[in-house]
């Protein structure tokens, strides 16, 4: 069954076409993962998803079913957190820098769920050890974190509202191997309860993680299917190319 299904979605940034008639069905409790190279579309496939493209965007045909509910036709702050979690390429720009972490887990686990101050500590500290932060991280403020804690952070933040649905774009691009595979690993196990779409440039992570695997060029789904298909039997030459390329990445 599917949780997510685009139907003919075309967009446009100043009316230059940039996703071409995207047809694409997102399977419940799957791991989706969309590779394609620097400028092919993907994140602005995620942003328009959740109603996060620029002003010079413009979707001109097509449809974004969420469930049944067609996600162009809606207002999405009513979506975003607790039905859909969105994890972020660039997190730091997403926090206000005036709120520590533990300040931005209690408004958000409060607006939504009406949780207590220490209710929401104690939430956010089991999903923070998930990520392999310690407990310390909720005294701090944004700018004092390097990448890979704010990315950390932001996949808990994101986790902790226990979406049905969780749009990542390069969630675990500033990790290193170790901490990667740890999250991952995480993210695997999830999989009973939420739907994962995620974007990431790492071949090897897709290999580790996928169930559909989806190949995007140039706005154009050009081939999909699942990690054995895909890995040992491509059929597109941008697939193929796309493997090449990648296959030095590191193995997780
Ligand atoms: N706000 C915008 N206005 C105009 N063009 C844009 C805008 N955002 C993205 N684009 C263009 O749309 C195309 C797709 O960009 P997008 O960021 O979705 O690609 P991507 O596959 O996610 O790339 P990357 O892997 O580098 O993040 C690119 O040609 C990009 O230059």
């Amino acid at each position: 069954m599917s949780i997510l299904n685009y139907q003919n979605l075309t967009l446009t940034y100043n009316e230059q076409e940039i996703l071409h008639h995207i047809d694409l069905i997102i399977p419940r409790n799957q791991i989706t993962v969309i590779v394609g190279q620097s400028g092919s579309g993907k994140s602005t496939l995620l942003k328009a998803t959740i109603g996060l493209l620029s002003d010079d965007a413009k979707i001109t045909e097509g449809k974004i079913l969420f469930k049944e509910d067609n996600l162009l036709k809606k207002n999405l702050d009513g979506y975003r957190g607790k039905k859909i979690g969105v994890i972020f390429q660039n997190p730091l720009t997403y926090f206000d820098d005036y709120q520590n972490i533990e300040e931005h887990f209690y408004e958000s686990l409060h607006t939504h769920f009406k949780y207590s101050k220490k209710q929401s500590r104690k939430i956010a500290i089991h999903y923070l050890k998930q990520m392999g932060l310690e407990e310390t991280i909720l005294n701090k403020y944004p700018f004092e974190l390097s990448g890979g804690m704010a990315q950390r952070v932001m996949i808990a933040l994101v986790l902790c509202l226990q979406p049905s649905l969780v749009l990542a774009d390069e969630p675990t691009s500033s990790l290193d191997v170790v901490i990667q595979k740890q999250i991952l690993d995480y993210l695997l196990n999830l999989k009973k309860q939420t739907t994962f779409v995620f974007v990431t440039h790492n071949i090897q992570v897709a290999r580790y993680i996928a169930d559909q695997i989806v190949v995007i060029k140039e706005g154009m789904i050009v081939e999909k299917g699942n990690v054995e298909t895909i890995f040992n039997a491509p059929k597109h030459p941008y697939t193929k190319s796309l493997l090449r390329k990648e296959k030095n990445n590191a193995p997780i």
